[in-house]
């Protein structure tokens, strides 16, 4: 998926990494990246400055791709996101070339579907989701907006994840679980039942250990 504007991403760290090469692959022009400082990319990218330089830049001539990564729940994501969004500009959906995802699914604005994911129809991932390496999302589940489903994470069919919420590494949902919003579901978790929001599950099967 080729995006017809050139591309200033947000962030340098591994998921940056990530994201960069699927950009290449997909021949998407990269202005350079964003960082608090000026430090080495391994691409060779031109450091830009700070998160604010992408306000010297035209809402109508870039797009933005946020590329802060997360290992629990994904704030600073959400943050970047709204504040961009807010101010007026796009973020381009990041989609690898080899992920199988269902003219049948819906993708939101920013949503980043990475190596090996596969996404059945009638799902949906909403704005500024990741779904991570080789996630496999099932027919009818919907997840929100700012979720990071965090590699080999399995959603069998009609499971609902609410925004802001984190799938760890490998978990497994069975399937029409509802998980509420900004839960942090941990790695390798058994989810068998419902989760409130803002819980703090894991284990298998999943208990909740925090609120
Ligand atoms: C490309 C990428 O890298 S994307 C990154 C994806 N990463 C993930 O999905 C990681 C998700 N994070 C986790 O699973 C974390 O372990 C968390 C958030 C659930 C818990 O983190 P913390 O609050 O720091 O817990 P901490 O490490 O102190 O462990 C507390 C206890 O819970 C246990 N525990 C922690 N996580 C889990 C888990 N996922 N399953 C079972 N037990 C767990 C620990 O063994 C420890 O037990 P002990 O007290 O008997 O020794």
């Amino acid at each position: 998926m080729r995006e017809k504007k050139p591309i200033i991403i947000i962030g340098n760290g591994g998921h940056s990494k990530v994201l960069t090469e699927i950009l290449q692959l997909n021949q998407c022009e990269i202005i350079g990246f964003t960082s608090p400082k000026n430090e080495e990319n391994v691409y060779n990218l031109s450091f830009l400055g700070n998160d604010s330089i992408v306000y010297n830049y035209s809402q109508e001539n870039i797009l933005l791709v946020n590329a802060i990564g997360s290992t629990q729940l994904p704030v600073l994501r959400k943050k970047i996101f709204q504040k961009f969004s807010k101010a007026g500009y796009k973020f381009a959906q990041v989609v690898h070339p080899s992920a199988i995802v269902s003219s049948y699914s819906l993708l939101g604005e920013g949503a980043q579907i990475l190596a090996g994911v596969v996404i059945q129809p009638f799902a949906e991932v909403a704005d500024n989701t990741i779904v991570n390496t080789a996630a496999s999302i099932d027919h009818d589940c919907r997840i929100g907006a700012h979720c990071h489903i965090a590699p080999g994470a399995v959603l069998s069919g009609n499971v609902l994840i609410g925004q802001g919420s984190h799938i760890g590494t490998g978990s497994i949902i069975i399937q029409g679980i509802k998980v509420g919003e900004q839960v942090l579901v941990g790695a390798g978790s058994l989810i068998l039942k419902d989760v409130n929001d803002q819980a703090v599950v894991y284990g298998t099967p999943a208990k909740e250990v925090r609120k």
